[in-house]
């Protein structure tokens, strides 16, 4: 299959209810959507964007490299000849607007939440709260933002406005995670930076509301400062019933191993590690929460963190993926809030304690059900906003009262600078994911963040920053953000890749990797698993051609609608889809229950990502498997061989022959990598690694942004 032009692979197969559909761009020219006038948005990207805007256009990125056709696993890499040469076309204008029907059929439609009424009703409520009857005019904004966005989803075009927004949500009880609200938007000034796009978080901006000016633009402005396109989606409510909000999955068998990962702290004068919950202190309340979560041990993260973040001390922490970064810093923070009191609910301004940024809305919206997971029965209220939603609707949720406010960057800048919250209480500023959120991407506006008027400065506030990868550039940029004596809590290597993922390599040209995909899957059968693709549009290609396959595959990226987006991870994290292709919006973070397998369709030059890629699986003590397909004529996946080698030998896996070879002829091309894994605290300067793969510090090698320039969904949040 993989010789076949991907345009008739894509013409109609079986209709499952999640084919994805490409609908035709037929309103592109009416919203002038085109290169000139996308400057800032995420299609400047030239890879990413062919010769049309429209799905995969001919001689577009993927399939259109000459390679070698190495298709097997244990195939022998080097011995298989065979240039196809052939441009494949992965573009299809029939992939566009066949299926565009059934795939929403299986949701159960509940009424309730409508944007306007949420708008009236607001603006009703708000009326002596300090909110002005003005902002009522984002209701009349309608159309250009959301149709733009809808045209270039790959799973079918749909409005916003369409307000059915609780539909798919509102019927799945069970596990608290499932309303993850996802969306995408674009257009802001800033983000129109050197090589940086496409993030746009949504922030909706009454232009006549803007009392300061930020050097950065909401979506909401409008792609050439005109009249701003807007959000209406108002995300589903979180789930209500304790069994919603404490369900969660089983700790696995090597739980009990990670008591065995050597933790490193460092600084000056750390507070001595606890070994139980009960050596912590926790308020009573807390405590039950904790045990209701099915808590019953600590993580080494959690107890190295837990008392330093109880002893008022910043804090920068770097442990594997799935070992319980999460509740290493709510625990403490909500102990201290529990105990010192918070202040009562205003019906003025609201003046959180604390604010947590991540990159992602799924995420921060994983962290916000956590944040209320732990905080149910006390009066502390944790409040979660994003963009790609309502402003209105978030703007509602702090204003019901807001201690702790879990936020995605761009929608908290729109609300700090439009004076919605208030920072002269804030005590805590945590950075999950900090390293992407310092990196070239969220850098900047993490900068404004901790530079806006009323912002605690680094000595009156405690900043935490976690990460399972921490670079020593990232490092050095977070000593900005951080006290000078803040401690540095390492659970096994900075950036090392979780053990209980068993890691494959296998060489596989372009033009195989869509049948070895397939043949993959279809042995897998219904094993959950997730596939990480570079692009957006490739996302949708490869779900689709899926589904034709009969694998039931569902996909989440940028390009799609925030409401698609929040239907395609509940369908597999509830089981609707057990295959969900992915861009790195899904690299970082999320915890979905029984992800037996990670596939790495295309390697990003990124090597954090990679771990974090494979993060999904093997989570919490439990075993997963990430298989990584590697091209040895791509460029990118030559540039990360050492560090990939690196991290497999680190994380004790076996590292193939062959790849070995390509690392160490690979001269010159390096990973960020290399500073990486150098070290366990920068202070204290780079350590080699002795009879390491890869050479702690490389001479010459790229400083790499976080992502690739060609990864076109390097922007999420
Ligand atoms: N002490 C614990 N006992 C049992 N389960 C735990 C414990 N700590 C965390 N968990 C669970 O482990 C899972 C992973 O935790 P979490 O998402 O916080 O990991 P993480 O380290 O932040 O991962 P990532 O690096 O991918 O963001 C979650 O389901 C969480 O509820």
């Amino acid at each position: 299959m993989g010789d076949e032009d991907w345009d008739s692979e894509l013409t109609a197969g079986p209709s499952f209810s999640f084919t994805p559909s490409f609908p035709k761009l037929e309103t592109e020219k009416a919203f002038n959507y085109n290169e000139s006038s996308n400057k800032g948005g995420e299609d400047e990207f030239p890879k990413s964007d062919g010769p049309s805007r429209r799905g995969f256009g001919a001689d577009r990125g993927f399939g259109f490299k000459r390679g070698n056709r190495s298709d097997g696993e244990g195939s022998n890499f080097f011995g298989r000849g065979g240039f196809k040469g052939r441009n494949e076309d992965s573009g299809s204008e029939n992939a566009k607007g066949d299926n565009n029907g059934p795939q929403r059929s299986g949701f159960s439609r509940r009424g309730g939440f409508r944007d306007g009424n949420v708008e009236e009703e607001f603006g009703e409520k708000s009326a002596g709260r300090g909110f002005s009857h003005s902002e009522d005019t984002f209701g009349q904004r309608r159309g250009r933002g959301a149709a733009v966005r809808g045209t270039r989803g790959g799973f079918g075009r749909r409005d916003e406005n369409n307000d059915e927004s609780h539909s798919s949500f509102g019927s799945r009880g069970g596990f608290g995670n499932q309303t993850s609200y996802e969306g995408r938007e674009r257009g802001g000034g800033l983000r129109g930076r050197g090589g940086y796009k496409g993030r746009n978080e949504d922030v909706g901006s009454d232009s006549g509301q803007v009392k300061n000016n930020y050097p950065f633009k909401s979506d909401e402005d409008g792609e050439n400062g005109d009249k701003p396109a807007r959000m209406t989606y108002v995300p589903p409510p979180p789930p209500e019933t304790e069994d919603g909000i404490f369900a969660h999955y089983q700790t696995g068998i090597n739980f009990d191993k990670y008591d065995d990962i050597l933790t490193d702290v460092s600084g000056i004068n750390p507070p001595p590690a606890i070994l139980t919950f009960e050596e912590a202190n926790l308020p009573e309340t807390l405590n039950k929460n904790i045990s209701k979560a099915g808590y019953a041990k600590l993580t080494p993260v959690q107890k190295h963190s837990i008392p330093i973040v109880l002893a008022k001390r910043d804090l920068m922490a770097c442990a594997q993926t799935g070992s319980g970064k999460t509740a290493a810093f709510l625990l403490p923070i909500l102990a201290h809030m529990m105990q010192d009191g918070v202040a009562p609910h205003s019906l003025d301004l609201q003046e959180p304690e604390a604010i947590i940024v991540a990159p992602t809305r799924e995420l921060i919206n994983q962290i916000f059900l956590d944040a209320r997971k732990f905080a149910y029965g006390t009066c502390i209220k944790p409040v979660v906003v994003y963009g790609g939603t309502q402003t209105f609707h978030s703007l509602r949720q702090i204003y019901q009262g807001c201690n702790i406010l879990c936020a995605t960057p761009g929608r908290l800048l729109d609300i700090i600078r439009r004076e919605k919250i208030g920072l002269a209480k804030l005590r805590y500023l945590v950075l999950d994911e900090a390293d992407r959120m310092l990196d070239m991407g969220f850098g900047p506006d993490m900068k404004i963040l901790i530079t806006s008027p009323g912002m605690p400065s680094k000595e009156e506030r405690q900043t935490l920053m976690f990460s399972a990868t921490f670079p020593e550039r990232i490092q050095s940029l977070a000593k900005e953000f951080l006290k000078s004596d803040y401690l540095f809590v390492v659970v096994g290597q900075v950036g090392g890749a979780c053990s209980d993922v068993e890691q494959i390599i296998i060489p596989v040209g372009q033009h195989g990797k869509k049948d070895k995909l397939v043949e993959i899957l279809q042995g897998l059968g219904t094993e959950r698993t997730m596939v990480f693709v570079k692009t957006k549009k490739k996302a949708d290609y490869l779900t689709t051609l899926l589904c034709q396959e009969n694998v039931l595959a569902t996909s989440i990226h940028g390009d799609r609608l925030q409401k698609e987006r929040e239907e395609a991870l509940a369908d597999f994290r509830f089981g609707k889809c057990n295959v969900l292709v992915a861009t790195n919006v899904a690299a970082r973070g999320l915890d979905i229950e029984n992800v037996q397998h990670v596939i790495i369709f295309d390697l990003s030059d990124n090597i954090e990502e990679y771990v974090h890629r494979i993060g999904r699986t093997g989570r919490c003590g439990n075993v997963g498997k990430a298989i990584t397909f590697f091209d040895s004529d791509d460029n990118e996946d030559r540039t990360v061989a050492r560090s990939l080698v690196k991290v497999l030998s680190d994380a004790q896996q076996e590292v193939p022959v062959w790849l070995e070879e390509i690392a160490f002829s690979a001269s010159g091309t390096f990973s960020s990598i290399g500073s990486t894994f150098a070290s366990v605290d920068s202070r204290r300067g780079v350590s080699h690694i002795p009879g390491g793969h890869a050479q702690s510090h490389i001479p010459g090698g790229h400083a790499h942004s976080a992502f690739a320039a060609d990864d076109d969904d390097a922007s999420w949040d």
